[in-house]
């Protein structure tokens, strides 16, 4: 992966590594789209022992830039030219719509970094536009919320893991999910699940494969009126991660429609940590912490192989 400077000259390439609840990225600042990022190379930059490691890499680009360079056909819906755009990859390489932990991380980055010099602004993501609110920063913690758009609940289907075949609800956040809601499980329970051998989908429910969420049944309501849950989740192109922003949307609306309701507010805990979902008719938001940890240069010809 290189910037567009030829041959030998290809200056070392600045990244920042950061995480929300633990689900990590790679955060490359490429404002005009020069850099070249294949597949081969996203898989290698996230790989945790001949990279740098992460669930994911985030490039910071404008939108017109995407565009023009031909990475997008257009601007999707409610981005604007000038919006930073994250450019989300999984750790495989692939291209996903939506990040919602990764909206977080990449916001705090865009104020940490003085790229954006105000606390309310719009990302822009293959899914449309996301508003954030960064209710505070600083060089390593932040707050923030990301309006996270409307969801999207379709019908029923199953998904085995190991000896276990679980039912959920199928889930668009911009990105696809199968969210499965199982009534008698116990914190303990959950945590024994086994995503060693990853999970088996039903071959024609989802055509680009989904992410996979398990989810307790609510709790009392805390003091701020949120339902309490706890979940796990297993990535497409990534495998199980310790949080997942669009996955928690999603969960949170499975939760709901589980007790009857279509809106409302949970306080969902995963591997990574704690963050707060709300559901609307009209959309749904997340909000919670965001860490940027490291940042560092990538030595030219990283990537080329070991003589
Ligand atoms: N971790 C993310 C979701 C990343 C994309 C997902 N793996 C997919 O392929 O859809 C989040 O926080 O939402």
């Amino acid at each position: 992966m290189t910037a567009t400077t030829s041959g030998d000259q290809t200056p070392a390439l600045h990244f920042v590594k950061g995480h929300g609840t633990q689900n990590d990225f790679v955060i490359l600042t490429d404002p005009a789209a020069h850099l070249d990022l294949t597949q081969a190379h996203v898989a290698a930059l996230c790989d945790r022992r001949r990279g740098i490691g992460a669930d994911g890499l985030l490039r910071v680009v404008r939108s017109a830039a995407l565009v023009e360079r031909g990475v997008l056909d257009a601007l999707p819906d409610g981005v604007a030219p000038d919006d930073w755009f994250m450019d989300y990859r999984n750790a495989d390489g692939s291209v996903a719509e939506m990040c919602g932990n990764g909206v977080r991380v990449f916001a705090h980055h865009l104020r940490a970094s003085g790229l954006v010099a105000a606390d309310r602004f719009t990302v822009g993501s293959r899914a449309g536009a996301r508003p954030v609110v960064v209710h505070a920063h600083d060089a390593v913690h932040a707050d923030v919320t990301v309006e996270m758009g409307t969801v999207r609940r379709d019908g029923d289907s199953l998904v085995r893991i190991g000896d276990d075949v679980y039912r959920g609800v199928m889930i668009d956040v911009g990105n696809p999910h199968l969210a499965c809601v199982v009534p008698d499980l116990t914190a303990t329970d959950l945590a024994a699940i086994d995503f060693s051998d990853g999970v088996v989908l039903e071959p024609d429910a989802f055509a680009h494969g989904a992410n996979v969420e398990i989810v307790t049944a609510p709790g009392t309501p805390d003091g701020q009126g949120r339902l309490p849950a706890s979940m796990r989740v297993f990535e497409r192109g990534v495998g199980e991660t310790r949080s997942c922003g669009t996955g928690l949307v999603a969960a949170g609306a499975a939760v709901l429609a589980h007790q009857g309701e279509s809106a409302g507010t949970l306080c969902i805990t995963v591997p990574g940590g704690r963050v707060e979902v709300g559901i609307r008719a009209d959309g749904s938001h997340l909000r919670g912490p965001s860490m940027l940890v490291a940042e560092g240069h990538l030595r030219p010809g990283w990537d080329r192989p070991a003589s």
